[in-house]
């Protein structure tokens, strides 16, 4: 196996390549990052698997590092048992997420993700609101999104709701599977290339494992035994890791994708939503509320039967909920400031007694 092949089957792309000077494609090397735990890094490239801290002396001089990202080491570290990280390259696409308790500021989830299939299962599950929020995550994150149907064999409506799914967007790629079935689950093949990285979100029961199970094929399928051993309590920490497919492809399996909020999402927003964006650029007021102003746009196509109740109800909704959860972290991140440049007063204060005493 040459080594490009091999780091092409890790999911490098020109796109990460065009960031290596010639001397640093002398002096480094890529690996990519399989799977994150606390204070580890499993990271994979031309010179096999290794393991590297992730201590906060690497936090704070690289940022915060993900699974799928790609880092270069330093070549003449490879005997050594701690490789010098020099950098982490630019990201292709990155999803992240507010994080959870005290902690201020977003949550790097997943990075370099080319696709990401949001699964909706055509029965219980469908969901046109939750596939428009899933919809804007991807936008944000820069990966492509493609919706997939699932259990076809259980829906009578399924090219009804297939198209219900397409009107959202004329341009978004909806594909309708059976996850039991491995000929249909073929379909996805197009985004599973060698070389891409593909990720799965949607809500618990959709059909996530089924399908993921099927792109992995039986060979690895033992490793979803192990993973199943860790969410027991192996690892107090959500794995988050990268899987390869026989295909080629790498495949992201974590929990933390399967229910994201939205936060500092304004762009994947307004991407899924173009159509309303534009609209109300047509409006006749530049700041008209869409109620009952002359020369309303939105107004008129929701009459004209162009645009559906539903779809601008939700766009507000999810507009209200990424307001929010940005504001907070703004705030909070406005909060620490002030803490850090008080404590910083308080230390210099305490310096100046001492010199003066
Ligand atoms: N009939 C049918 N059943 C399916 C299909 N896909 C999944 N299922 C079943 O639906 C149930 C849930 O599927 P999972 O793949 O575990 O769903 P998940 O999205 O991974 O769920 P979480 O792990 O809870 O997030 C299982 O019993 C599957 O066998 C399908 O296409 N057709
Ligand atoms: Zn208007």
């Amino acid at each position: 196996m040459t080594t490009q092949t091999s780091l092409t089957s890790l999911g490098w792309q020109a796109f990460f390549q065009q960031q290596l000077s010639l001397d640093e494609w002398q002096q480094c090397y890529p690996v990519r990052v399989l799977e994150q735990h606390k204070t580890l890094l499993d990271v994979s490239g031309e010179q096999g698997a290794m393991r590297l801290p992730y201590t906060p002396a690497v936090l704070s001089q690289l940022g915060a590092i993900c699974v799928g990202d790609w880092l270069l080491l330093n070549r003449s570290d490879v005997s050594m048992q701690q490789p010098t990280i020099i950098r982490r390259l630019e990201r292709l696409s990155c999803f992240q997420r507010r994080a959870a308790g005290s902690k201020v500021g977003m949550q790097l989830i997943a990075a370099n993700v080319d696709t990401a299939f949001i699964v909706c299962s055509l029965n219980d599950d469908f969901n046109l609101n939750r596939i428009e929020r899933y919809l804007s995550i991807v936008h944000e994150s820069g990966a492509e999104a493609v919706v997939v149907l699932s259990k076809a064999d259980l829906c009578e409506q399924a090219d009804e709701r297939q198209q219900q799914v397409q009107r959202l967007d004329p341009m978004l790629a909806v594909v309708t599977v059976s996850g039991l079935n491995s000929d249909s689950v073929q379909q996805l093949t197009p985004w599973c290339r060698s070389g891409k990285t593909v990720a799965l979100l949607g809500s618990s029961g959709a059909g996530k494992s089924t399908l993921s199970n099927q792109l992995l094929g039986q060979e690895v399928q033992a490793t979803g035994t192990i993973r199943e051993d860790d969410s027991k309590g192996r690892h107090t920490t959500t794995k988050r890791s990268l899987l390869a497919m026989p295909g080629g492809a790498m495949i992201l399996d974590t929990p933390g994708m399967r229910e994201l909020q939205l936060a500092d999402c304004a762009d994947g927003l307004a991407q899924t939503f173009a159509d309303i964006e534009q609209l109300a650029q047509q409006c006749r007021f530049i700041d008209c509320g869409h109620t009952n102003e002359p020369g309303c746009a939105i107004q008129m196509a929701l009459k004209n039967g162009t645009l559906e109740e539903r779809r601008l109800h939700h766009y507000a909704k999810l507009q209200r909920e990424q307001q929010f959860n940005s504001a907070t972290i703004a705030q909070r991140r406005a909060g620490e400031r002030e803490i850090g440049k008080l404590h910083k007063r308080i230390q210099g204060e305490r310096k100046r007694q001492k010199k003066l005493s």
